[in-house]
């Protein structure tokens, strides 16, 4: 934790000094051999104006709804109203629109979340903070928000849109942690694509190595927003999410970064299929090296614009990593595996995760449905063989089979056209 908060010391000292004098009081690290962390241009940490305390004497204070209120998005609300209790440029109150359900024990997950402070179904055991207010309509929730955090399963978004149309105010920012696309006749859309079109607002992202359940117990992690143009509102997201255990980075890279989080999700389904068949670390290393590159090779022929770097940042080899040790993604291929197929992912998804969604097998499907439409799936073996698993057209054990396709493996090997 010392040594990682250092890699920040140089740009968010002033900052993070400020407002978290306890947890900086011991650290005294040097961060000289930390230096090349900031060689990458990419990267633009907290800005002046954010650290001279853009907080104190602000007029308009700005409101925030959190839309989704599963683990993940449990875990955002904790973070920001933490946050919004801190800095008088945000109003203390977090609204969360909860998917309304009736527990077991008969009561509204609602009026349990604001009874307890819990979300006693998707983040059990954890307080969000007093000032987290769940609300389960949804026009209600966002109507006076001006910053609306989107962070539902992405098969969600395109019905809450459409519920959103007209209700949001004029002023509205919005940032999406989703990740996953949809896929139209048009060709793949973006969640933040679908959001800024659909609600007429513009929307970043925010993604990165972040299994939710280590930093609902505060453990260290990243994150990386991804911003468009408008670096003022880029900094103001950093500022809303950023804690002494969740240290946010901002990059100019919307799709980059939004691609990166979408896609990691395929491959930690093939690094689940290789744990399942037991087929070992060196095995799910090459894995996650051959989807690493699928990620950038996809991202830049969807977006010409996705930079090399953004692949560097939480959102992208850290994410891949985390996802392919720890996530859930993971755990229910792994189990598919395990069934030599037999038992669905849904099925699957089910039994496990009690409520939380899998992104990856619906992703899977989703790129493959644009590599055929673009015939691109010679180029890409990885992501299409996870997707044959998925829908049991092969075999588990055809993820690590489709190197023997030759054709398919000299593309991906030898082309610098694409990579
Ligand atoms: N859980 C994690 O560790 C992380 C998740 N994410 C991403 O965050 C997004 C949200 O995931 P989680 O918060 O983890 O959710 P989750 O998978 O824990 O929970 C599912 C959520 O979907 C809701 N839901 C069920 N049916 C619905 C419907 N018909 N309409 C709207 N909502 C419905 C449930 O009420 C619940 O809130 C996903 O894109 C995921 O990939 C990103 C980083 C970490
Ligand atoms: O996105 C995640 C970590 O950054 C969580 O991944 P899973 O949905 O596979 O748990």
């Amino acid at each position: 934790m010392r040594l990682l908060s250092s890699l920040y010391l140089p740009l968010k000292q002033p900052f993070i000094r400020k407002r978290f004098p306890c947890f900086f009081h011991s650290l005294s690290l040097s961060s000289l051999f930390m230096a090349p962390a900031f060689e990458d241009n990419n990267s633009e940490t907290l800005p002046s104006s954010f650290s001279s305390g853009s907080d104190d004497g602000v007029l308009h204070k700005s409101k925030v709804t959190v839309v989704g209120s599963g683990n993940w998005g449990s875990v955002a609300s904790k973070l920001i109203a933490s946050n919004t209790l801190r800095l008088s440029s945000f109003h203390d109150e977090v609204r969360m629109w909860v998917f309304e359900e009736t527990l077991p024990s008969g009561e509204k997950l609602t009026d349990v979340i604001n009874r307890t402070n819990e979300n006693v179904k998707y983040l059990p055991g954890i307080k969000l903070g007093k000032n987290v207010v769940a609300d389960p309509d949804l026009e209600n929730a966002v109507k006076d928000a001006n910053m609306l955090v989107f962070v539902t399963p992405h098969q969600f978004m395109e019905g809450i849109c459409k519920r959103l149309v007209g209700k949001v105010n004029g002023d509205v920012e919005a940032i999406s942690l989703i990740k996953g696309m949809e896929v139209k006749r048009e060709g793949p859309c973006m969640i933040s694509t679908l959001i800024s079109e659909q609600l007429g607002v513009s929307c970043c992202v925010l993604m990165g190595a972040n299994i939710a359940n280590e930093i609902a117990v505060e453990k260290f992690s990243e994150a990386t927003v991804g911003y468009r143009d408008n670096r003022e509102i880029a900094e103001k997201w950093v500022q809303l999410f950023s804690t002494p255990y969740f240290m946010v980075t901002a990059v100019q890279d919307v799709e980059g970064v939004e691609l990166c989080g979408t896609l990691k999700n395929v491959v930690a389904i093939a690094a689940g299929f290789v744990d399942g068949l037991e087929m070992g670390n060196n095995t799910k290393a090459a894995i996650m090296r051959i989807g690493l590159r699928e990620m950038r090779a996809f991202s830049k022929l969807l977006f010409s614009s996705v930079k090399d770097s953004t692949f560097f940042e939480s959102c992208g080899v850290a994410d891949l990593i985390t996802t392919c040790l720890g996530g859930r993604n993971r755990k229910v291929a792994e189990a598919f595996a395990k069934n030599e197929g037999k038992r669905s992912f849904d099925d699957l998804e089910a039994e496990m995760l009690q409520g939380q969604k899998l992104q990856g097998v619906s992703t899977a499907r989703e790129v493959y449905e644009v590599l055929s439409h673009r015939g691109w799936l010679e180029l890409f073996p990885l992501f299409a063989t996870v997707h044959e698993i998925c829908v049991g057209h092969l075999p588990p054990s055809a993820i690590v089979e489709y190197s023997e396709r030759k054709p398919r493996l000299s593309l991906l090997e030898g082309s610098t056209q694409y990579y």
